[in-house]
């Protein structure tokens, strides 16, 4: 596991809009080496304000988008289309503007339909598509990623591992359904820690004053039962993307000057 890396920018736009530049390069760099490359996406303000910039980029035409493989750290349980499922949010601020191959998108399941309201049920079926994608040489349980994004909440939560719940305590399984969340709606499906530390690049995204309590927290040496975005970490590398207002409380050592 990478130690975090901590970068700050100015405000949350400007956060957006270097953090979607950083993934633009990401992506063509993997596409270029590999053929293809494969991120999972979070859903939340801070996740759907790189997407939105990323729509808006003009670079955004640098990325073969039918080579790319798209995955979702968590989902809200909610049914198909339901304007808070994080599947419908990345619609509206990128995925319906781009050039995706369909067979490539993977959103988590929605809480109608084939799973009925099971979100156990539906973190399995999730896990086996991942199983499915994974490289087999490797005996791994999840794909390669290339770059995993989480936003973080006010309360330290990742991906939907909220401080202190079962799902954070989670070991083995790559994929668990959440009951009591205590952020709306309380039912989610989420990736472990196991399964988020899987991928080459973690990187968090957190802006605003809101998020400062949260991100001192997390990088100043708390366990991640307590701060769950503690134990989210990347084989290659953790980075942290913060405007000035989430870093208000960080330690300056901890970081270079924030960009102009
Ligand atoms: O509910 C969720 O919240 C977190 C953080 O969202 P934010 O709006 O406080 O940035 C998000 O990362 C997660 O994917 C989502 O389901």
């Amino acid at each position: 596991m990478t130690p975090p890396q901590v970068v700050v920018h100015r405000d949350k736009e400007l956060m957006a809009q270097a953090a979607a530049a950083r993934l633009i390069t990401k992506i063509v760099d993997a596409q270029a080496a590999r053929g293809s490359a494969s991120v999972v996406l979070t859903g939340g303000r801070n996740g759907n304000g790189l997407l939105a910039a990323l729509a808006a980029a003009p670079a955004r035409d640098a990325v073969d988008w039918s080579r790319l493989d798209l995955w979702w750290g968590d989902e809200r349980f909610l049914p198909d289309g339901h304007p808070e499922r994080n599947h419908t949010q990345a619609r509206e601020a990128l995925l319906d503007a781009v050039g995706l191959d369909p067979a490539r998108v993977h959103p988590m399941p929605a809480s109608d339909g084939r799973f009925s309201g099971d979100a156990e049920a539906a973190a399995e079926a999730y896990a086996a598509e991942l199983a499915a994608a994974a490289e087999p040489a490797n005996h791994a349980r999840v794909p390669s990623f290339d770059v995993l994004l989480l936003g973080v909440g006010p309360d330290t939560h990742v991906a939907s591992l909220f401080p202190e719940l079962p799902a954070v305590r989670e070991t083995e399984r790559t994929v668990v359904g959440v009951r009591g969340a205590p952020k709306p709606p309380p039912t989610r499906v989420s990736l472990t820690l196991p399964a988020i530390r899987a991928a080459r690049e973690v990187w968090l995204l957190a802006a605003g004053e809101d998020k400062a309590r949260a991100v001192t927290i997390a990088l100043s040496g708390a366990g991640e039962i307590q701060a769950p975005a503690a134990g989210a970490r990347g084989r290659a590398r953790t980075l942290w993307l913060l405007d000035r207002a989430a870093a208000a409380g960080l330690p300056r050592a901890l970081y270079p000057p924030a960009s102009p």
